[in-house]
């Protein structure tokens, strides 16, 4: 089954009115692959969302950088998975590795976030990835393994599941993953799923890398097989982030 290339933008912790303004129109105006060829969701703040779900060009679409693990109620601060559907919000980022490492974000918890908001209608970009130290002792495919497994243990239909592969080590730090880096991690991804949840799960999930993907990386990281899209940062905020929406055509080269 033919995986339809995604890329997501998350702004994180950022931006004003007016700058917010701007990326929307800079976006609008962009020349890029059809929706056929290419899923494109940007991820501002909660503060934000409405407006930019009001401003921006229909093709493209918003997503949450999170939501609380269960129903709304006496959870000061937080925003509810019904409450992103109310205002017509149809993605939300869960488990990013600033929530997991700043904010204690548990696996068990991200998993239990993931289930809710797909009950509740909600399509999920469920992030994992290991850091610096995780990868020089050799332990990265266990880590990435078992934060999917707390995921794959809640959630039985995946249709409405990206799962962004995003190694701390490269968020925010110019420090790309090389290409075969990306690909062995995502492939491996790809086999324990098919051992673990079902080989058309396996086929059809979308697995995303995130880590200072930039328009000057982004064609050789989209050429590597199971490399099906991007989580970006930094880059997202930028003119540049439709040059990384314009390296999906890579995948029909
Ligand atoms: O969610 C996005 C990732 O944290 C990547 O951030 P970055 O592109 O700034 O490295």
């Amino acid at each position: 089954m033919a995986r339809k290339f995604f890329v997501g933008g998350n702004w994180k912790c950022n931006g004003t009115t007016e700058e917010v303004k701007k990326i929307v129109t800079t976006l609008n105006e962009a020349e890029v692959p059809s929706h056929d060829v290419v899923e494109v969701v940007v991820s501002p703040p909660f503060v934000f969302l409405t407006l930019v779900k009001s401003l921006l060009r229909s093709d493209f679409h918003v997503a949450s950088q999170n939501c609380w693990v269960s129903k709304g109620g006496a959870f000061t601060g937080e925003v509810s998975a019904e409450m992103l559907v109310n205002l017509g919000i149809p993605w939300v980022i869960i488990g990013h590795s600033e929530r997991r490492a700043l904010l204690n974000e548990s696996n068990e918890f991200v998993g239990d976030k993931v289930a809710y908001a797909l009950s509740q209608g909600l399509k999920v970009i469920a992030c994992i990835g290991e850091t610096l130290e995780q990868r020089e002792s050799g332990s990265t495919m266990a880590v990435v393994a078992a934060q999917t497994k707390a995921i794959a243990d809640k959630v039985t239909n995946w249709d409405n599941v990206v799962l962004a592969y995003e190694p701390v080590w490269a968020i925010g730090t110019g420090k790309v993953a090389t290409p075969a880096q990306a690909q062995e991690v995502h492939c491996e991804l790809r086999k324990w799923l098919n051992q673990n949840v079902g080989a058309d799960i396996a086929a059809s999930v979308r697995i995303i890398y995130g880590g200072s993907v930039n328009g000057a990386n982004c064609k050789e990281l989209a050429g590597q097989p199971d490399v099906d899209g991007f989580l970006v940062g930094g880059a997202s905020l930028k003119p540049e982030f439709v040059d990384i929406i314009k390296s999906a055509t890579v995948k029909k080269n």
